[in-house]
């Protein structure tokens, strides 16, 4: 399979933790450009996009669908942005460094692989993020409730980005909610919202606080348990889907909704 040009290597069905993440730090850290990478947020994306373009497909954002994003960020000026789901630092990089140039402070990234965090930490420092990016690693439900109790000089977070296993966006966020980390104020980006897609979320988002706490009744007011969290169905969220490409390119075939922007 031969990657498009400008467009990562195809996603094939091992599309990670194989070695790849391993042989792309090699990539950037013996790189012929190491010396003008050092220091510069863009040329480390660069390199990690020469590597996905021309090695290995690697499961990041993407220059495509992370313009949309950076772009969120220059206009609504977030001070702080949390990140669930990590990888190798990507998305952190890209939006490190838009929140940076945005005057922003803090951006928290949860990552629970210790390889992926390791590999983050090197590569967000190589960028000259190290100041802004901070790299939580673990679990994201015990790295949540560790932000929330040690408040870190941030009650609720101005941006929230929900990158990790779809599946568990839906309970994250409520765990979010739960905490005070979204409060009024708060903006959810959501990735992948059509492929694989995420019906249990989309719903959630769209729903009044009526239904939502007609569905929690009668523990509205309760905290969950470890594993089930209930969320505050009092938030409502103005929510919007955003189309945006992949970093393999657009198949045809496959309607480009990837985005969803939910503003608390
Ligand atoms: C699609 S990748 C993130 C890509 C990254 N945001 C980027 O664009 O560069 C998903 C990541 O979420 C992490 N992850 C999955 N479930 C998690 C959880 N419960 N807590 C923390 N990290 C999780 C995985 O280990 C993986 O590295």
């Amino acid at each position: 399979m031969s990657s498009v040009e400008g467009f990562y290597k195809p996603e094939g069905t091992v599309f990670y933790n194989d070695g790849r993440e391993q042989q792309l730090l090699k990539f950037i850290t013996t790189h012929p450009e190491r010396s003008a990478i050092e220091g510069s947020p863009e040329a480390v994306l660069a390199a990690i996009d020469e590597f996905g373009q021309t090695r290995d497909f690697l499961m990041n954002v993407g220059m495509h669908k992370g313009k949309i994003i950076t772009d969120l960020i220059s206009k609504e000026q977030p001070k702080t942005i949390l990140e669930i789901g990590g990888y190798v630092g990507y998305s952190a990089i890209m939006f490190g460094n838009a929140l940076r140039k945005a005057g922003g402070q803090k951006y928290f990234s949860l990552e629970m692989n210790p390889e992926f965090a390791s590999i983050t930490r090197t590569l967000t420092a190589i960028a000259g993020l190290d100041d802004v990016v901070e790299v939580l690693e673990g679990p994201c439900r015990t790295s949540l409730r560790k932000l929330a109790k040690d408040n870190m000089g941030v009650k609720s977070w101005d941006l929230v980005f929900l990158d990790h296993a779809k599946l568990s966006y839906l309970n994250d966020l409520k765990l979010c909610e739960e905490l005070g980390l979204v409060a009024p104020g708060s903006i959810v980006v959501a990735d992948d919202m059509y492929r694989p897609g995420n019906p249990p979320y989309s719903q959630y988002v769209r729903a009044s606080p009526s239904s939502k706490t007609e569905v929690c009744s009668p523990f509205v007011g309760g905290m969950s348990d470890d594993c089930v969290s209930l969320g505050n169905p009092s938030l409502v969220y103005r929510t919007s889907l955003l189309e945006g490409l992949e970093p393999t390119g657009q198949p045809v075939n496959v309607p480009p909704i990837l985005i969803e922007l939910s503003n608390v």
